[in-house]
């Protein structure tokens, strides 16, 4: 059957890069939605774009109801962990009553809901993490998403919840950096970076998380799925990759501790995921980081296209 499938977040840097995958799909339509206008119009002047402000109930059964989608793919959330401490009502509103919104549709509908969820759902103990683990989350952000998981498993339509970590790749028009981006840029800029040593993390090339969504509804596989990379690194490693793979200067990188930060949110320390069930029943294969550092700078330019 012939599959619709209706992003939200379309804006953000897996949104964005899941509409640049599936409007190659011959077999299904996408439309894309997001609550701000869409940066997308221009890159891809055919794909359907509609305005929607997820933690708009009736603005969800609305969209919902006039798109009529198979699969409902929510990528949208408040993703800055920092804000999500200090802002706590924004936060709860668009990381769990949105998907109380969305559930109380998909279900009416019985639309096949793909939710989007994090490694901050663990407390950090004892990365990395199989499916099975049982959350704890250490910061306000990683509560919501674990009570928007909780809204999601009681759901009677068809669900999935794709977990992942620490996503790194480039997007149109968007503010929001990453490890290997902001790592690049400050040693470009000769600017002296500090980087902990003691959180691991199996970072994800966002083109991976995407194509593990697609694998998910295109085999209508239901439950929860870690799809992340492979590599079990410290950001300290990662940025050392980084330094090696632009050719800028590792003097730069200093080597710290979590607990030199002030930032407002706690990090858990060890997450990085087990990604054998994604690879046995998906089928899912990420890129290695070297690779997805390579992808990066063909998109940014820097290098030219091999193969
Ligand atoms: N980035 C990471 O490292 C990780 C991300 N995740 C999860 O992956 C998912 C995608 O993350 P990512 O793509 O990086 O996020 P981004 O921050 O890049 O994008 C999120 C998008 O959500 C949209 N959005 C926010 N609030 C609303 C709302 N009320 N209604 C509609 N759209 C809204 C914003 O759209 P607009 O611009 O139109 O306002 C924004 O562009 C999230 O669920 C996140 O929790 C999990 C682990 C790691
Ligand atoms: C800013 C900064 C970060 N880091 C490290 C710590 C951290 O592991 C990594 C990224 O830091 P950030 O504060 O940007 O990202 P952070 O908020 O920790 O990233 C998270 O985002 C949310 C949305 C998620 O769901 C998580 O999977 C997670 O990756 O880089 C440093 O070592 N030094 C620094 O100065």
């Amino acid at each position: 059957m012939a599959k619709r499938i209706l992003i939200t977040g379309s804006n953000g840097l897996l949104g964005q890069k899941l509409v640049a995958l599936l409007r190659t799909q011959p077999e299904i339509e996408v439309v894309a939605s997001s609550r701000g206008a869409n940066k997308l119009a221009t890159l891809y002047p055919d794909v359907r774009f509609v305005p929607l402000d997820v933690t708009d109930a009736a603005q969800v059964t609305q969209v919902l109801s006039d798109v009529n989608p198979s699969h409902l793919i929510h990528t949208a959330a408040m993703t800055n962990v920092d804000e999500c401490e200090l802002n706590r009502a924004a936060c709860w509103q668009q990381n769990v009553t949105a998907v109380e919104n969305l559930v109380a549709v998909c279900e009416v509908l019985a639309v096949h809901l793909i939710h989007v969820s994090t490694d901050f759902v663990f407390s950090g103990n004892a990365g990395p993490l199989a499916e099975d683990a049982l959350p704890a989350p250490v910061n306000y952000y990683g509560e919501s998403k674990m009570a928007a998981e909780q809204v999601v498993q009681v759901a009677t339509c068809p669900w999935s919840i794709v977990r992942t970590v620490l996503v790194y790749g480039v997007a149109h028009d968007y503010g929001r950096t990453n490890i290997v981006l902001w790592v690049r840029d400050s040693l470009r800029a000769h600017t002296p970076i500090k980087v902990v040593d003691d959180q691991l993390r199996t970072p994800t090339l966002a083109e991976d998380l995407a194509q593990g969504c697609w694998l998910v509804a295109q085999q209508n596989a239901t439950g929860i799925f870690h799809i992340s990379g492979d590599e079990l690194l410290t950001p300290y490693d990662m940025a050392l990759r980084v330094a090696d793979f632009f050719g800028l200067d590792k003097q730069l990188i200093t080597k710290v501790n979590s607990d030199t930060f002030t930032q407002p949110a706690r990090r858990p320390p060890r997450t990085g995921f087990i990604i054998s069930k994604a690879r046995r029943i998906l089928g899912y294969q990420p890129h290695s980081f070297e690779e997805g550092m390579r992808l990066l700078a063909q998109q940014l330019g820097e290098i030219q296209q091999t193969g």
